[in-house]
């Protein structure tokens, strides 16, 4: 039947023509036709072959040349970690830092890693700022045992494989794109690091076993709008003033969740312009700095109503101790196999110094350092993110962590222009490191 039909299509009904003939050549026609369908066969499955070959070619090329190109990975590297990694005191931790080559990273690094504890340290090195002195401060950290892996919080296949590599006690999450009024030229940055990168380290951490502790950089700017003073951790901080202060704002809320969830143990710390050697070239005392010496002109700006703004400015020595008593004081995380199995610590403090400086006051003291007189322009804040003052309210961080400012802003500025006179020389004309 199906014969018939097959023959019938092939060979419309033409009167005339004898049938066993017919018959024959429809026969020969069908067995031409199951041999070219084999054929066709045979193509599409060499066709499948060699597509499958491929695709495994170009799946080995990406992954070979990942290996060869990526800047971590190799027997090599992980020897490196171990090391780094390598606890040289009693009940001492091994901490995974990410931003270590940042301002706060590489001091936190240097202290952890001065009383014995193991130290990985991890950074992007991107170009927000001058990347030469992030690479001058990896430098300065290999020279005291700690490495510092080149790579992305956003990439979870590093992160995972740092987390089998080390089974890493603590982790100091320092990585973050920072500066406020920044994000008005470049606001994907902000959502890629501190929104994005913070998920995909807490994804790695809740996965990791141990699940490590966590602390992490919050920041003053979450008080935004908020005018009562001094700002303590209760006050409100749903009104942000720029992106960079909603970006820490979610950040909050976001290690909420994967501690009630996950029972990481997170504790965050909101800290008030820290300042001091080995600095950020983007915040204030520095570029005023560096303009003053070369004769720049700076910007001050200054409330709507004609008032000085003010920071609660924090020397980074006391930023230190109060991280490293964070991370002392941290209760381990509670989760296994990614779920919790008792609720796990949830801590937020301000880390501030308790005695907000006004901007020209902070100018006044430069220039008395750098024995020159700033040529300064006055201008009324723009309306970019910034907030007319900062003051922390410490209490809450004395009673819980023993923190205890001790450095005052003419003391911290004045190992600042230290530092900085000997980093980049005394004279800017006469030449000198990039900034
Ligand atoms: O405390 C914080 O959480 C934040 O502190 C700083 O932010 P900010 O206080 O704005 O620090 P600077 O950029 O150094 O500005 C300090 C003061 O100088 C003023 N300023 C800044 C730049 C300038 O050219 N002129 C000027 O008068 C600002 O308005 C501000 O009042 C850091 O840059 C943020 O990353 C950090 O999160």
């Amino acid at each position: 039947m199906m014969m018939r039909v097959i023959e019938d299509e092939l060979f419309p009904s033409t009167p005339g023509k004898v049938k066993i003939e017919r018959t024959h050549a429809a026969s020969r026609q069908f067995h031409r036709c199951f041999a070219s369908t084999s054929t066709l066969f045979l193509w599409a499955l060499l066709l499948i072959a060699l597509t499958a070959s491929y695709l495994s070619f170009q799946s080995f090329v990406d992954t070979s040349s990942r290996y060869f190109t990526a800047s971590w990975g190799g027997l090599h590297w992980e020897r490196q970690i171990r090391a780094s990694a390598a606890v040289r005191r009693d009940d001492g931790i091994a901490v995974l830092v990410t931003g270590a080559a940042g301002f706060v990273g590489t001091h936190v690094s240097l202290a952890l890693r001065r009383r014995g504890d193991g130290v990985v340290g991890l950074d992007n090195f991107n170009v927000y700022y001058d990347p030469s002195l992030k690479k001058a401060r990896k430098a300065l950290l290999a020279g005291h045992g700690v490495f510092v892996v080149d790579g992305d919080i956003n990439d979870a296949r590093l992160l995972a494989k740092l987390f089998d590599t080390v089974p890493f006690t603590h982790v100091m999450h320092l990585a973050a794109q920072a500066g406020v009024r920044y994000a008005i030229e470049n606001p994907a940055s902000y959502v890629h690091s501190n929104v994005a990168g913070l998920v995909t380290l807490l994804e790695a951490c809740k996965s990791a076993d141990p699940q490590p502790a966590i602390v992490w950089a919050s920041s003053s700017s979450v008080y935004g709008l908020n005018d009562k003073v001094p700002f303590s951790e209760s006050d409100r901080t749903d009104r942000p003033a720029s992106l960079y202060a909603a970006t820490k704002k979610a950040g909050e809320e976001i290690t909420h969740i994967y501690n009630h969830i996950y029972g990481l143990s997170i504790t965050g710390l909101r800290f008030f312009t820290v300042y001091g050697p080995w600095g950020r070239p983007d915040m204030a005392y520095f570029s005023f700095t560096r303009n003053i010496l070369q004769g720049k002109p700076i910007t001050v700006y200054r409330g709507r109503d004609g008032t000085d703004l003010a920071r609660d400015f924090t020397y980074i020595d006391d930023i230190v101790k109060g991280c490293v008593a964070a991370l002392d004081t941290a209760e381990a995380s509670t989760g296994i196999g990614r779920q919790k199995r008792r609720p796990a610590q949830y801590r937020i403090y301000n880390l501030g110094n308790t005695s907000p400086v006004t901007v020209p006051a902070l100018v006044r003291i430069l220039e008395r350092y750098l024995k020159v007189k700033a040529r300064k322009n006055m201008v009324e804040m723009p309306g970019n993110g910034d907030v007319p003052f900062t003051h922390a309210n410490i209490s809450l961080a004395r009673a819980e962590l023993g923190y205890k400012p001790t450095t005052n802003l003419e003391a911290g500025l004045k190992k600042f222009v230290k530092w900085y006179l000997s980093y980049y020389g005394y004279s800017r004309r006469a030449g000198g490191k990039n900034q």
